[in-house]
Order: C-alpha cells, then structure tokens, then sequence
C-alpha cells in the first residue's frame, strides 16, 4: 500500500472493514519519510514512538465517529505541540523540546484520534516564499528537488505531495499556505481571518496569521478544515460562527456560478504558461455552467508595500518576546543583562527575521508612524474595499496563485525584494481577510506544478471548497505524482 493510493475518506472505510490498520498506515508513513525525505527535508522533528504507540491504541479502541481516526498527518513547526519539539525552524529555538500545551488546532486533531508523525520545515518563524530562510536545511520540491517548494509552510506541501502523509497544518500570513501548494501542486486553504484559532500558532503578523490545511484533495482539504474550525475562547480573534459541515458542499454543481477575474491578476509578469493555464481552467469552468468576467482589484498595486510594512510592524513587536530569557537560546558571550539580550537576539534570529524586525521598528518608530504604518493601514482598507465591491457582484475571484512555477534553490535567496513582489497575488488575501485556496490546475513545460486560486467572500469557504472540487472533478491534475526514489 501507499499513502499515494487513497483518499481520508477511503482509508476510513478499509480502516473500518478492517482491510488495514492504524498501524499499517502509521508505518507506512514512517516508511516513505525514510525513503524520501532525505531528497525533500520536509521534515524536522519525528515522534515515531509515540505515534506508533497511538496507533496500537487505536487499533485496539477503534471509534467510528473520530473525523480522522488513524490518519497519519504533519503539524508546520510554528504550531505547539505539547512535549514535542518546536523551533519555528530558527536556531533561537532550537532547545525549545518541550513545549506546555497544544494549539487548539493540535487537539482538536487529537480529539478526532488523527496522528501526528511529525513536525515540518519551514522558513524561519514564517518569513520566506522559499523554504531557504529555515535555519536548518531548507526544505525542497518533491517535483524537482533543484527547486524550491515554496514557503513558509514549504515542509507542509513537500510532505504531501511526497506522499508522506494525508495532510499537514500550515499557516498563511501572506499565502504561506497557498503558494509552496501551488508550487507542490497540492490543494492548500487559508480560512477566513477568525475561522481558525491561533491559540498555540506561534504569531508572526497577528491581524494576517491564520492556520489552514493542505491536502492532496479538494475533500480531504474539507474534512480536516471542518475539524479545525470555530470559535475558541483562548483567542479573541477566532469568531463566534458555527462551521458548516464543508464536505457536504461538495456537490461538484457550479451551474450560475459567477467568477470574477481581476485583470491584474493576468497582467505583464505573470509567466506565459500560468496565464495560459488560468485561462483553460476558465474555459472548464464555462463548460461546466459557469460564468466570469473582467473585474478590477485597482488598489492591488499597493498591496506588497502594505503587507511588508504592516506584517514587519507588528512582527517586530511579537518577536520581542524572543530574548533568550523567557525564551530562546541564551547567548554565552554576554557581560551583563543588556548585553544578553542583544546577544541572543543577534546570535539567534537569522538575516531575514532581523530585517523584518528592523524594519518594522522603523516603521513604527515616532515620526515615521503616520507616513508608513498609518499610511499601509488606510492602503489595507481600500483593498477590502474592492473586494467587498467585487462580492456584491460575483461569487468567487479566480486567478492564479503565484506570478511563476517554483524556481530554482538559490535563484531568489539575495534578492529579497523580488521574493516580496513574488506575493503579489496572496497578499491582497490576507489583507482584506478573506478565504482563498490553491487547487493543481496545470504544469509548465519543466513539469512543475501551477496552482489556481480561488477566492470567496468572508466566511463563505463552503462556495470555495464548491468551486474547487467541481474543477478538480472536471480534470486529472490531483492524480499526477512526483517522481522522487524510493516507491511511488
Ligand atoms: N508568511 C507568509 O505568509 C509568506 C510571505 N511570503 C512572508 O514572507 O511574509
């Protein structure tokens, strides 16, 4: 058996008739990470003896009702799981190998008796489209492991579409979810801002954050976003809605269904090939009862500046936590305390972390406020604006998810502003606070993965996960598999 073979909803119905068990699946996933991962390092830390010894429980307690019963899955390494290991994928945090608590999100998996056999790379403390940024080895392309596979949540999409494991959490800032799935040609979903909690999710950029899965399927996306989601007590930010039951909005009708395309999104800088496969998955949607026209997002232009300042902004005050006495590696070259926690901080945070914490100090520094942070807070609201204008009309925004197909390790790594203006169709997402999913909609002549995004109305992730699963009906996309050694 191979993880590649079946879907969650699958393995459930052979766990249940009992073709299989926990066991086997578990080791299964254990097998292909010895296999495979030392080409992708999508993972950091492995549990495998507490994850087998779940396993052996569950065989011997099997519970029908469990959403995800036995399903081995990977949590990205921002997110805590209590007495497992978690660094953020910075060397601050290295010694970080016991953690109090779960995330919400973490028990709300373990309370569907899904197994956790790991937790995955990442570019440090989420900042990197890349992966390159983590402070161990950067994580790499199941397609093509000369490319990246994305980030931050790199190690998420590679271990799926590696097929090491049926899903992993990610989370999403500024498409750190969506674009390693469209670069890993797997389905990955940032939920509304609220839908998720973040109790537990290490926070990068808190009024952006969100957790979400990333899946092979449009299904299985749904069934793990349907355990994960509502209102938490242990984060104010989290709303108080109840959760549709997102799986039996899969009806695969998108009949009167009205698309949206921004026309920026298919403007100059957008490679050839991704616009062509845009277009051709428009056509499919057409075929299937649909409609789209032309919008505009016209304050889109806008929207990298605006990410960088406000996410920089308000991570340079999260990461002050990070002094290497409440936490994090203490340096030992220190005199006094001053001296300690400038060490600790210099020695521990990487070059792109210590960029973004100075210049979201800058940012925020007296006499620069208004000119920058107010400014890319009122650019923020005029983004909302013309999604909120766009939704009136129309019931999804299509386009792609990334300007390219994953490009070459070391490509990008010196240049970080052309890494930043890569965001520029993720961040206008998080910016109004919006849901938006990448689903496999095509490959480039090199054979590397293109993703498709779709995006929806506050809230409305039912029509999201609609709109996706008809396309994914309609096409074979999901079903190719990279070629790395070892089984397929
Ligand atoms: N964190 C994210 O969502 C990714 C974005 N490229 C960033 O570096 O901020």
């Amino acid at each position: 058996m191979s993880l590649f073979d079946h879907t969650i909803k699958e393995l459930e119905t052979m766990l249940h008739n009992k073709e299989i068990t926990v066991q086997d699946l578990v080791e299964e996933s254990y097998k292909r990470i010895e296999e495979v991962d030392g080409q992708v390092n999508a993972f950091l830390t492995l549990d495998k003896e507490n994850a087998l010894a779940k396993a052996k429980v569950l065989d011997e307690h099997p519970d029908a009702t469990a959403k995800l019963f036995g399903i081995p899955g990977g949590i990205k390494d921002n997110i805590m799981t209590k007495g497992l290991r978690t660094t953020c994928a910075s060397q601050f945090l290295d010694n970080f190998n016991d953690p109090l608590y779960d995330a919400t999100v973490v028990e709300k998996l373990n309370n569907e008796q899904t197994i956790a056999v790991g937790k995955l790379n990442m570019d440090e403390f989420a900042m990197g489209s890349s992966n390159e940024n983590s402070s161990y080895a950067a994580a790499k392309n199941p397609w093509n492991t000369d490319y990246v596979p994305g980030g931050s949540s790199g190690g998420s999409a590679a271990a799926v579409a590696a097929g090491e494991v049926l899903y992993s959490l990610g989370s999403d800032t500024g498409g750190s979810i969506r674009q390693p799935a469209a670069f890993c040609g797997v389905v990955g979903m940032k939920p509304t801002y609220g839908r998720v909690s973040r109790f537990g999710l290490v926070a990068f950029a808190s009024s952006l954050d969100q957790v979400g899965p990333i899946t092979r399927t449009v299904e299985d996306n749904a069934r793990v976003l349907e355990v994960i989601a509502g209102h938490d007590k242990m984060d104010t930010t989290s709303a108080n809605l109840e959760v549709p039951a997102y799986t039996e909005a899969l009806t695969g009708d998108v009949k009167g269904l009205k698309i949206a395309v921004p026309k920026e999104y298919l403007a100059e800088g957008i490679a050839p090939e991704v616009r062509e496969s845009v277009l051709e998955a428009l056509k499919v949607y057409e075929s299937l009862g649909a409609t789209w026209e032309e919008v505009s997002i016209p304050h889109s232009k806008y929207a990298v500046a605006a990410y960088y300042l406000i996410s920089s902004s308000e991570a340079s005050a999260n990461l002050a936590r990070f002094d290497g006495v409440r936490y994090g590696v203490r340096s030992e070259n220190a005199d006094n305390m001053i001296d300690m926690f400038k060490k600790s901080r210099s020695e521990g945070f990487g070059p792109e972390v210590k960029r973004r914490i100075m210049l979201g100090t800058f940012a925020l520094s007296s006499g620069y406020y208004d000119a920058y942070y107010k400014k890319a807070q009122q650019v923020r609201t005029l983004i909302k604006n013309d999604f909120d204008k766009i939704f009136e009309e129309y019931d999804v925004i299509i386009g792609p998810t990334s300007p390219t197909t994953a490009f070459k390790l070391g490509e990008k790594i010196d240049d970080p502003l052309t890494m930043y203006a890569d965001d520029i169709l993720t961040v206008p997402v998080n910016l109004a606070g919006v849901p938006g999913i990448s689903i496999p909609c095509g490959f480039s002549p090199e054979g590397l993965p293109i993703g498709l995004q779709i995006i929806g109305k506050h809230f409305d992730e039912s029509t999201v996960y609609r709109t996706a699963h008809a396309f994914e009906q309609a096409t074979d996309y999901h079903t190719k598999r990279p070629q790395l050694g070892g089984a397929n």
